[in-house]
């Protein structure tokens, strides 16, 4: 494939979707195991990977500092980790080509290391915002030339010792949480992150397996974490449960496509990101889990999705950390809702891979849908489970989650929704379309 051009893509669905899948292997949970792995002392196995284009930007970066990272089959990757304080200078600008997570989490790995690192992504990355990790790696002693506005490109020269710090997020992040607590392993004293909001709360579980001195308490502030620095992290074997971002796609296929019942393996249910199936339910989703068990420190299940009528619900805001990433899947659902769906208090839609909000207003008004935006979501006037109008070619926008979120909608769709490039969908699902068609749906890949 010629990567250098658009792939434009359309999905129909001629039957109802059926069968099972399993979903690659959890985005979040993969970017920590190389990291974490490469801080430890040891060898860390992995299986489950994701081996998406984020999860590789990671993997280079780790090899660029030091770190020996290979892979031993499909999704199964060995880390030699360096010792927290052993990262080595890279030689060359790290590309972190469309991962935020890379990039700030490294950021903070970097910023407690006596090296100096400079930051390069694609043009989605190198829009977004990273002033909200500069501001408290800075406190801590880092110093950091950034481009106009705190963007990409920028160098950061880490220090050491740093300076530890207690920090309340202004903004609801696992990233700028997770940059900080990265920086405070190689940082003397003990850092502190006060969460006034619950995230996603993988680095804690996975510090707390890697034998990390780390606490989490409540407070009238929210919760504390606190880490001990200069740590020693034991390597871990570490089983990286499916991805519930992924899976959120196929919740909403099976839900709008007439006559679906699939069965989605192995999804990680973390109460701090199963947020989309609680809302999806609200609207009359049959979404049952089967065999409920514990992968790699995670609850992890089967979920078996029919085909349910939709109904428009009032999305509570404070669901919006737990369901960040799936609210480009959602508002396909609500496309399909009787009602008028509202989705708010989700301002950070506006600062991803793209303008999530701007991305799906105009992508699902083009297709027929009746939609108001708002600076922090949509109304979304759905067709009670009629198919879409349809009849649009929609931009995705170097943004992975609007590719498969407009092409989970072109599977219901009176004339056809072309996705203009769904070359971005390597970056976090690369088997997105081999598994739409071995649902049932049929793929085309459109001449331009
Ligand atoms: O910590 C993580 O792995 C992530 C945190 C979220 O970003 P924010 O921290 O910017 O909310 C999420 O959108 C991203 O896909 C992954
Ligand atoms: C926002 C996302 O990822 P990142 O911030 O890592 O680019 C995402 O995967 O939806």
């Amino acid at each position: 494939m010629n990567r250098s051009e658009p792939r434009p893509l359309t999905l129909s669905a001629p039957g109802p979707l059926t069968g099972s899948l399993t979903v690659p292997g959890d985005k979040s949970i993969s970017h920590r195991s190389l990291m974490f792995g490469g801080l430890a002392v040891g060898e860390t196995h992995i299986t489950g990977l994701l081996e998406g284009e984020d999860v590789l930007a990671t993997a280079a970066a780790m090899r660029a500092m030091g770190c020996t990272v290979t892979r031993s089959g499909p999704g199964e990757w060995r880390v030699s980790g360096v010792g927290v304080g052993g990262l080595l200078q890279p030689e060359t600008a790290l590309d972190m080509g469309n991962s935020g997570t890379s990039t700030r989490l490294l950021m903070g790995l970097i910023a407690s290391h006596a090296i100096t690192a400079t930051f390069i992504g694609d043009a989605s990355l190198s829009r977004r915002p990273m002033a909200r990790v500069i501001e408290p790696l800075s406190t801590m002693g880092a110093d950091f030339t950034a481009s106009p506005g705190g963007r990409l490109p920028l160098t950061l020269r880490g220090i050491s010792p740093a300076v530890p710090i207690t920090y309340t997020l202004p903004v609801a992040s696992a990233q700028v949480k997770s940059a900080i607590l990265l920086a405070g392993l190689n940082t003397p004293g003990i850092t502190r992150v006060i969460e006034p909001v619950l995230t996603r709360d993988h680095s804690e579980r996975m510090l707390t397996g890697f034998g990390t001195d780390i606490s989490v308490e409540p407070s009238d502030q929210g919760r504390v974490i606190s880490i001990r620095g200069e740590a020693e992290l034991r390597p871990q074997q570490i089983v990286v449960p499916g991805d519930p971002s992924s899976a959120a796609f196929w919740m909403v296929a099976a839900s709008i496509v007439p006559g679906s019942d699939i069965v989605i393996r192995n999804v990680g249910l973390n109460p701090t990101r199963s947020g989309i199936a609680t809302a999806l339910r609200a609207m009359g989703a049959d979404i049952v889990e089967q065999d409920t068990r514990e992968a790699g420190g995670e609850p992890v299940a089967d979920l078996r999705v029919r085909h349910a009528p939709l109904s428009a619900i009032e999305v509570p805001h404070d669901l919006a950390p737990s369901m960040i990433d799936e609210y480009p899947a959602l508002f396909v659902a609500a496309a399909f809702a009787s009602g008028r769906t509202v989705a708010r208090g989700a301002h950070e839609l506006r600062v991803k891979e793209s303008d999530r909000i701007a991305a799906m207003a105009a992508a699902l008004g083009a297709c027929g849908v009746e939609i108001e935006e708002f600076e922090d979501g949509l109304a979304v006037t759905g067709t009670g489970g009629d198919p879409l109008p349809g009849g649009a070619r929609i931009a995705s926008l170097l943004d992975h989650r609007i590719a498969m979120s407009m092409g989970i909608a072109s599977l219901h769709a009176g004339k056809p929704i072309v996705v203009d490039d769904a070359r971005p969908i390597a970056t976090s699902y690369p088997d997105f379309t081999d598994t739409a068609i071995a649902l049932g749906a049929e793929a085309h890949w459109v001449t331009q």
